[in-house]
């Protein structure tokens, strides 16, 4: 019989996640039925969304959601060989029974050159969000300027080598030096430090006196408030995070967005990515040829240890991730 290890949420968030709301339990596996096959994850991720849906879908004592890549170990299934990897969404667990049903094989064209982790970030879930956020939310066409905020992380990353990808303009901001860097390394034509600038809305304006086109939005709040007004008219803003609201006791209030909206004729769509899993073939290939080719660049912040996930979480909320925050048990 295996022992999974898993991690539950003990007690609510409040404000910024704490080490202490979460425990770490055992789960007993029952042995495998005809049909079902046994998992160990080999990566998990920690994304953003946990902190709001957390809040919205789970009760105290639920195991963290979230996704991971897996190997099968044990198979009673002819559908899945011993040895393959899937990508799961069975949260925050070492080991797991699938009757199949829920688990996604990695591309059987995935290269033995890159980590499978990869299936957790550029060419995963971060990645589709930028695909679709970008070329279908944002509509971006070549020849634009694009603005992207948490532009160093999972999401950002994607987003401002895609959009020079398709021969726009890329202004990206970051909560660091190092991370400016490292924009400026992967192709950002402008990069600042947003927790650095004395003023943010003379910054967006130097970077681009002519305004923007399109506005990937991950952080909401403050940023998006002043960047709203640096839009060139018929700009298209994509909604895809609040990052600065999530750890919010207390609800932020304006400035408001209707003038800049009715000016300028403005577009603004939020999107869940999950939306348009329908495409999720054409997302994967697309990204998996882009980084084959060496086009679109990667960075995970790898964290050792199944028991350091919570720390990991909490340091990803902090802005300690350069690229996706990856788990490796
Ligand atoms: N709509 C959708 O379907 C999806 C939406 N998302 C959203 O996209 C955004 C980015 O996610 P992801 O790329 O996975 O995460 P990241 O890898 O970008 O990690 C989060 C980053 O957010 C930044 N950050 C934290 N707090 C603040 C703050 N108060 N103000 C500005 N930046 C902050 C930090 O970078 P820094 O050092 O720069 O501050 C941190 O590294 C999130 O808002 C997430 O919820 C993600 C996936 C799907
Ligand atoms: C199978 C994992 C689904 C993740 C969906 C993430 C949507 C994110 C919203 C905001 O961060």
């Amino acid at each position: 019989m295996v022992t999974a290890k898993v991690w539950v949420l003990k007690k609510h968030f409040e404000g910024f996640p704490q080490t202490s709301d979460f425990e770490m339990k055992q789960e007993a596996l029952a042995n495998l039925k005809d049909g079902e096959l046994l998992l160990e994850s080999v990566f998990l991720s920690v994304d953003p969304y946990m902190r709001p849906y957390s809040k919205r879908d789970m009760k105290e004592g639920d195991v963290m959601i979230g996704t991971q890549v897996a190997r099968i170990v044990e198979s009673k299934n002819p559908a899945f060989a011993v040895g393959a990897f899937v990508v799961a969404n069975r949260g925050w667990r070492t080991h797991f029974i699938s009757d199949g049903k829920d688990l996604n094989l990695l591309p059987e064209s995935w290269p033995e050159s890159l980590p499978r982790s990869l299936a957790l970030g550029t060419i995963g879930m971060p990645g589709l969000t930028a695909y679709f956020g970008l070329f279908e939310v944002c509509k971006m066409k070549p020849g634009e300027t694009v603005l992207v905020n948490a532009a160093a992380g999972a999401v950002g990353s994607v987003v401002g080598q895609l959009a020079k990808i398709g021969g726009c303009k890329v202004v990206g901001c970051a909560g660091s030096d190092s991370k400016v860097a490292y924009l400026k390394k992967i192709g950002f034509d402008e990069a600042f430090n947003y927790k650095t600038v004395t003023s943010l809305d003379e910054t967006l304006r130097k970077a681009s006196p002519d305004g923007y086109d399109c506005f990937f939005d991950n952080v909401g709040g403050e940023f998006a408030s002043i960047a709203i007004n640096h839009m060139k008219k018929y700009g298209r803003i994509a909604v895809c995070g609040a990052i600065s609201q999530y750890n919010d006791t207390v609800p932020q209030k304006g400035p408001y967005i209707q003038f800049p909206m009715i000016f300028n004729e403005l577009s603004m769509k939020g999107f869940i990515v999950t939306s348009w899993y329908n495409r999720r073939e054409e997302g994967v290939k697309a990204l998996l040829k882009w980084v084959l080719e060496g086009k679109l660049k990667y960075h995970e912040q790898v964290t050792e240890r199944f028991e350091n996930m919570p720390a990991a979480f909490i340091g990803m909320l902090k802005g300690e991730n350069l690229g996706k925050a990856i788990i490796k048990v």
